[in-house]
């Protein structure tokens, strides 16, 4: 991969992507944190000069984490099942309010006996990407399991979290409804953020990673410049009191600002 290449036309994101289901959203804000957007036309997104977020992807067998991964990166489908050994890896690249950023996808087995190989790539994420199949209550009832084993690792005070219903092209809408009201109080209870997908028909694919990439950027560079103390003494901090459903602004106490 060469890291100099411009980024593909169709990864660049100049907005703000909004959330499925606005009951299970890490934010529901319309745009970029004023801070962020300021940064960024201001070029103050960090030392480096481009960004690099990592994430991974945990779920029970086959509930299709290789196949979400793979209709994003490569656009192909496989409808034959061919299990995940340890980990694998991809490494997507966009550009978010005109700064180069990269996600790093790591595709991690469910199977049993791979999971303690796996588990030791969950270290150091800055997302966490649960999948569960919507047609399947056990796959969804286990997430908490996969994100109590993801967190050991992680900081559960940093980290965003996706929880991601898949195979959305084999249940009838009765079915869905159903599986959706259950999917949203576990998404809830974790803060997590909802989303709904199918691989097979790469419905909603692309809007959940594009999603994915404009979060993680986002808190990114609010965490570069919190560390960079480019915070100037006199800024004013307004909390939003009208907020609701915002996991990072309740949680995690991460002020709204003016710029
Ligand atoms: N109909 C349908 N089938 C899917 C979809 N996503 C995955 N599958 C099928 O489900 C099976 C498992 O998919 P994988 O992506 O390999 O599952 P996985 O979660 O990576 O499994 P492990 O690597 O063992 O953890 C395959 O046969 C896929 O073709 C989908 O959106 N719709
Ligand atoms: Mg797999």
């Amino acid at each position: 991969m060469n890291i100099l290449a411009p980024v593909r036309r169709d990864r660049v994101l100049a907005e703000l992507p909004q959330c499925l289901r606005k009951e299970a959203a890490l934010h529901v804000h319309k745009d970029f944190h004023p801070r962020v957007t300021c940064a960024c036309q201001e070029h103050r997104t960090g030392t480096v000069g481009f960004k690099i977020s990592k994430v991974i992807v945990v779920g029970d067998l086959s509930v299709g984490k290789t196949c979400l991964i793979n209709r994003f990166c490569k656009d192909t489908f496989d409808k034959n099942y061919k299990a995940t050994i340890g980990v694998d890896f991809e490494m997507e690249r966009f550009e978010v309010l005109g700064v180069p950023f990269s996600l790093q996808l790591w595709d991690t087995a469910g199977q049993e006996r791979f999971k303690c190989i796996a588990s030791t790539y969950y270290r150091g994420a800055q997302a966490i990407i649960i999948v569960f199949n919507l047609n399947d209550v056990a796959s969804l009832e286990h997430t908490k399991q996969w994100l109590a084993d993801a967190l050991k690792e992680n900081d559960p005070s940093s980290v965003l979290l996706f929880l991601v219903g898949s195979k959305k092209d084999l249940s009838t809408p009765a079915q869905y409804v159903l599986m959706e009201k259950d999917a949203l109080k576990v998404a809830q209870e974790m803060k997590a953020e909802y989303w709904a997908v199918s691989s097979l028909t790469g419905e909603n694919v692309r809007e959940f990673f594009f999603r994915v990439a404009a979060l993680t950027f986002e808190a990114n560079v609010l965490a570069e410049l919190e560390k960079s103390g480019a915070r100037r003494i006199g800024d004013v901090v307004r909390i939003h009191s009208e907020d609701s459903n915002l996991y990072l602004t309740t949680s995690k106490k991460k002020p709204t600002c003016c710029p």
